[in-house]
């Protein structure tokens, strides 16, 4: 196990910039996620820990020891892939021992370690079949048996659960992460799912265009965002944000709707008003608004709302029966409202 730095990291793809100087310390034995939309660069920085693309600038350390020119193989680490990248013609035993083959260790501790994996993973029953032969989630598990058997120090996740579906993804989140707690090796994982980088991580990474937006424990990130962007990026159904000013010790909307603000606010001016949707309740009193559409999960119920006769929506959720065009109110718990700046930097 070791610990990773990266220290004002650059990437440029000829004159193109992708990674603009990315710091951040992964501590011994931590899960961290890298989560972003499409094109945020959280790939590439995986790979640039993995050593599969050059570094244009800063340093990588893992267990301190600088790694930039270090050879993949060299660097103590194994990559999972979103593909499994298995070997089509050799047994499940084959794959998981064969980075341990290349390496030229005997046939004994081979054995022993790929068995170990196999208990670790249960895949015990299915060492002599081929990848052919597996389900998805298997063959997904084989590749993390392959990771496991090299007793590496730092295991590299990219989207390893990508392809399969939604509720094996669900069980194989929970796997990921019991081996963790089990093997309590750093791991970096890869995801563009919120959902996933929430629930497996000790803390995330949001990335945006090349740069890191907040690092944090999961909860951190969910109750203080420190921006709009992870605001509305982490949770579903997104908080609601409303951009406006305040008046006479009223948040007032751009269309003219005023929701209350925390009491005893003296902070920065907001321009931009946050609300997540399980803060916000129907109730006698508030803001007036009329339901729009009603969508209920089974545990809980979106609603999204229109505010007075403005064209200003939110989702909120609840369980009460509603019907499209009945007329309520709602009120946010002035305890959980975030105020943002017109930067959108957080303000409270
Ligand atoms: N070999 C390359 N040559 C040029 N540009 C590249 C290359 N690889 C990636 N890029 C660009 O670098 C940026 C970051 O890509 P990267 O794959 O790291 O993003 P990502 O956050 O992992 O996205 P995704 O979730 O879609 O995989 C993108 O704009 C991409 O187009």
């Amino acid at each position: 196990m070791a610990s990773v730095t990266i220290e004002q990291v650059r990437k440029e793809y000829g004159a193109v910039p992708v990674i603009h100087g990315v710091s951040m310390e992964i501590e011994d034995g931590e899960f961290v996620t890298l989560v972003g939309p499409s094109g945020c660069g959280k790939s590439t920085l995986l790979r640039m820990l993995a050593g599969l693309e050059d570094i244009s600038g800063g340093e990588i350390l893992i267990g301190g020891r600088v790694v930039n020119d270090v050879a993949p193989k060299e660097r103590d680490i194994a990559m999972v892939f979103q593909s499994y990248a298995l070997y089509p013609h050799m047994t499940v035993a084959e794959n998981m021992g064969f980075a341990l083959k290349l390496k030229g260790e005997g046939k004994a501790a081979i054995d022993r370690r790929v068995r170990e994996a196999a208990d670790i993973l249960a895949l015990g029953p299915l060492l002599d079949r081929l990848p052919k032969q597996l389900s998805g989630g298997q063959r997904q598990r084989v590749a993390m048996g392959r990771a496991i058997v090299r007793h590496p120090q730092v295991f590299l996740f990219d989207e390893p659960l990508s392809n399969l579906d939604a509720k094996l993804r669900v069980t194989m989140r929970a796997e990921i992460k019991d081996l963790h707690q089990r093997l309590k090796t750093t791991t970096v994982y890869v995801t563009h799912d919120q959902i996933e980088a929430m629930t497996m991580a000790d803390r995330i990474v949001v990335m945006r265009g090349g740069r890191v937006e907040q690092i944090g424990r999961p909860l951190e990130l969910y109750d203080r965002p420190a921006n709009t962007f992870v605001a509305t990026f982490i949770g579903s159904p997104a908080m609601n944000l409303f951009e406006g000013a305040i008046a006479d010790g009223r948040f007032v909307t751009a269309s003219g709707v005023a929701l209350p603000l925390p009491p005893g606010y003296r902070g920065e001016a907001p321009k931009v008003y946050g609300i997540r949707p399980e803060h916000l309740t129907i109730a006698e009193r508030g803001v007036p608004a009329t339901v729009v559409v009603v969508e209920p999960t089974g545990s809980e119920t979106h609603v999204l709302v229109k505010l007075g006769s403005t064209d200003a929506n939110l989702v909120l959720r609840d369980r009460v029966e509603l019907e499209p065009g009945q007329p309520i109110a709602v009120t946010p718990d002035l305890a959980k409202v975030h105020l943002f700046s017109e930067q959108g930097m957080r303000v409270n």
